[in-house]
Formats: C-alpha cells, structure tokens, sequence
C-alpha cells in the first residue's frame, strides 16, 4: 500500500468534519485498482451481480425509476485475493477516523455497483428508517479514461449549495451518511465503483433497530 503521512490524513479528516465531505485521490496504486476492477469484470460476466433494492430488511423494494445499479455485497470472509489491498485500505481508514474523529467504527460493508448505461440513483440519504448505524459512506470509483461527457457524476447537497464530482479511476469519496443528502446523475457509460459504509455497530444487527418486527 501507498504510504500516507499524517499530515494528509489530518488534512483529509478536517475536511471531513469541516465540510462533511472529503475527495481523495491517489491512494491506491494503479496495479491495486486494475485488479480490484479484473475481479469486478469477472463478477459482471458470471451474472452474479443482483438489481439493487431500496428500503431495509423486510421493506425492500426494487425501484429502478430511483436507483438502476446492479450490486455484489462482499463479503470479508471469503475474499478474492484481488481486493487484499482495497480491504487494507478500508481497515487503515476505520483505524484513522477512530484515532482522529473519535468515532467508534467497528466495521464496514461493502459491495461493487455497476451502473449501466442510463441508469441513475436518484437524491437520498444513506440511513434510513430502521437502520442508522452507516456513519460515513466511501465510494471508490474504478472508471478508465472517464470524461464529464459521460455523465454519471455524484452530486452532494451541501448546506451552502452542491458540488458535483466526476467518477474518475482511483477517486475516494467520504462522506457523512446521515447528513449529506446526494444522488449519482444519470450515466451514459458503464459505470463502476466499490461502495461502502463505515458502521458504529457490526454489519447485519440492523433488525435490532426493528424492535423485532
Ligand atoms: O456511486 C456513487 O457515487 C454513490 C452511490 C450511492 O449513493 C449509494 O450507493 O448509496
Ligand atoms: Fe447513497
């Protein structure tokens, strides 16, 4: 892995607290992105990607007139070897937030999200009823030679307006899931990415917040 000195990671973790969203890039080597997108490739052409669902648990519901991405969870256990360093790199940033937001992450999840052509994800928050424990969310975008042409851009909702950022091959976004307010505006190509969320509890209790039902 890329080594980062302090001063970028406290550079990065002010601009997260200060405007409740920050833009990395370069963090992973090319070698490292090339491969976590031969593993995506790989995914897409064994049909093993599913249409992505909107609500929780037993509220899911398929609406591709609010988001048409296909996802693959991954899962930590079982993984391809390919996606070591991406993991790594999820592990140091869980660590560096703990360390300087004073947040108590205790894990992640995450998945691939392929965008076909046309598709979109229309504007919303990344907690939602019955599941608050996503504290910050964390796209990595694995898109070659990607033009504003192309569409597919994220857009943040800020308090003082919006900020529009192009999906470009290696670029990190973190962003505060229960304040930010976003939406991935309608791409005209494939477009790919590894998403996640840093959890202030483990992955899979959110029917705790159902109270049962
Ligand atoms: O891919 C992106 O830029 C954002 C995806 C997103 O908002 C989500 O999966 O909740
Ligand atoms: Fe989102």
């Amino acid at each position: 892995m890329k080594s980062i000195d302090e001063e970028q990671w406290i550079n990065w973790v002010d601009t997260l607290s200060d405007h409740h969203y920050v833009v990395m890039d370069h963090i992973l080597s090319r070698e490292d992105l090339c491969a976590f997108k031969s593993c995506f490739d790989e995914k897409k052409e064994a049909e093993v990607l599913k249409k992505a669902a909107i609500g929780s648990l037993n509220q899911k519901q398929i609406d591709q007139s609010i988001r048409g991405d296909q996802i693959l969870w991954l899962d930590n256990q079982d993984m391809d070897a390919r996606l070591t360093p991406f993991f790594q790199w999820a592990e140091l940033l869980k660590s560096q937030l703990n360390r300087y937001c004073f947040l108590s992450l205790s894990g992640y999840e995450v998945h691939f999200a392929h965008y076909p052509e046309g598709t979109f994800y229309k504007r919303h928050l990344d907690q939602f009823q019955g599941r608050n424990n996503r504290l910050i969310s964390m796209i990595l975008y694995l898109n070659e030679d990607w033009e504003p042409s192309h569409g597919g851009q994220l857009k943040i909702y800020l308090p003082n307006g919006e900020e529009t950022i192009e999906p470009v091959f290696g670029r990190m976004v973190l962003f505060k899931s229960d304040l930010l307010e976003h939406e991935v505006l309608m791409t005209h190509k494939d477009r790919f990415s590894i998403t996640g969320w840093m959890l202030h509890k483990p992955a899979g209790l959110g029917f705790l917040e159902l109270g049962g039902a």
